[in-house]
């Protein structure tokens, strides 16, 4: 075994396994079923929209040049002519003075050019007057302004979030293109592991890798396939990868990428021919983080201290998972935060430390989110980002500057502040 590994920068770590991944094929579904994933076309408007000049709100439709000159001493009286609710319209010709009552929503007729308020009228039976003239156009959504038949509304590439389901609903697309979302493999590896229902027995633990990694793919909409807990034994492990990798698009292991009597995976993947992206990361934790490809299959071998191993989740395998489901912006963003904290012993290797983010009178703040060793389980169940301090000669202070990246949008702050 090599046991003087050579580290490489997170950047280029990081680097090498995107450039490796390539998007899975695409595949069709419902528009229905379509959050979450990633367009794999264009989305084009296959009208205008509005479809229609539509009156923007409740009132009457009247023709603008009737209502020149109009004032609080000299109001411009008109007479209503005939209805137009929502989803109807009418092909009555206004003569002069005369109105449409219309809702909002409503086509405007051919013959009227704009809209006037029932707030801005004095109303009188089938009458109404108004005290100010009216511009064309005024309170009308005219047809296409806000897209044209043919704009692409939604690149390919782009997440489906809420708003492309309603563009998918809008332009009447049933069924969407999207990439086939990956199928990943999940191996936790370790004789000290149990399961839940196991009894605790002298040495034993639980295993926390395998369902926290199945929890950070279900984040992503991913679902993965869990395999039983394997002891470390080299032969026993080979078998079960192989097989794994007739059932899989990728593959993560946790545990054993060391260089212990009993840490068997970076011979594993000499075994099985893969190509070793690297297998050191100037990175704490997470430092031994392991990542082959075998074709096009990646094999993530993460460490098994749980810090370690949720940080090597969230920097290597979610942007190569984003990629294989055809997703353009696959890294998590990274805002700028004030550090509520002290790491005063410079360390050469960048540190990413669990953190509570909060916004707290106009600035990000980032809290270290409680013991923060690589073998920390319960930090990560307080944090909803990732503190970055870089490597180099110098520590860091609360106040100071920090990058912070934003790994878990799926909770807020506990205040209200805009
Ligand atoms: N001589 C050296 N020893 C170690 C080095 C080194 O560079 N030289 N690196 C240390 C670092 S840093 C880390 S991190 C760990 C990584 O170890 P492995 O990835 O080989 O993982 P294991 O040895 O299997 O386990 C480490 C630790 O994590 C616990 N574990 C494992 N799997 C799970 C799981 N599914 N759920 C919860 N906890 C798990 C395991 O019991 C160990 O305590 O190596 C250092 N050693
Ligand atoms: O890989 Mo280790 O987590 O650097 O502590
Ligand atoms: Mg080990």
């Amino acid at each position: 075994m090599n046991l003087n590994r050579t580290p490489i920068a997170v950047t280029e770590a990081v680097e090498r396994v995107v450039s490796g991944i390539a998007p899975l094929p695409v595949e069709t579904v419902s528009y229905t079923e379509s959050y979450g994933r990633i367009l794999a076309q264009d989305l084009e408007a296959s009208m205008d929209v509005p479809r229609f000049d539509k009156s923007a709100m409740d009132g009457f439709a009247i023709r603008a040049e009737d209502s020149a000159g109009a004032s609080g001493e000299n109001r411009i009286s008109f007479k209503v002519a005939a209805e137009v609710p929502a989803g109807a319209t009418s092909d009555y010709e206004l003569k002069e003075n005369e109105a449409f009552r219309i809702m909002t929503g409503a086509p405007v007729p051919k013959s009227a050019d704009a809209v006037v308020m029932f707030e801005q009228t004095r109303q009188n039976g089938g009458s109404f007057s108004i005290r100010k003239p009216f511009e064309p156009g005024e309170n009308i959504a005219l047809q296409g302004e806000e897209c044209r038949s043919g704009d692409i509304i939604v690149p390919a590439g782009t997440f489906i979030n809420p708003g492309t389901v309603a563009a998918l609903a809008t332009f009447g697309y049933k069924d969407v293109q999207v990439h086939r979302q990956p199928v990943v493999g999940i191996l936790a590896t370790g004789s000290e592991l149990v399961d839940i229902e196991a009894p605790l027995e002298i040495g034993k633990i639980r295993n926390s890798n395998g369902p926290m990694v199945e929890s950070q793919l279900q984040r992503m909409n991913i679902e993965a396939r869990r395999y039983a807990l394997e002891a470390d034994d080299f032969e026993t492990l080979l078998q079960r990868v192989r097989e794994m990798l007739d059932e899989v698009d990728a593959i993560i292991t946790t545990g054993g990428v060391s260089v212990g009597d009993y840490d068997h995976l970076p011979k594993l993947y000499e075994a099985l021919g893969a190509k070793e992206l690297f297998n050191k990361v100037g990175m704490r934790p997470g430092s031994v983080t392991t990542v082959s490809m075998l074709g096009d299959i990646p094999m993530f071998g993460l460490s098994g201290n749980p810090s370690a191993c949720y940080t090597g989740f969230e920097l290597f395998a979610r942007p190569a998972f984003l990629k294989m489901m055809g997703h353009d912006r696959i890294f998590a963003p990274v805002l700028d935060a004030v550090l509520d904290g002290d790491f005063k012993k410079a360390n050469p290797f960048t540190r990413f430390v669990r953190a509570e983010i909060d916004y707290i009178e106009g600035r990000v703040h980032a809290k270290p989110a409680g013991f923060n060793k690589s073998n920390a389980v319960t930090s990560i169940a307080k944090s909803n980002g990732i503190i970055v301090l870089p490597g180099g000669t110098r520590g860091f202070g609360k106040g100071d500057g920090v990058k912070v990246m934003m790994t878990d949008m799926t909770t807020g702050i506990d205040h209200f502040d805009i």
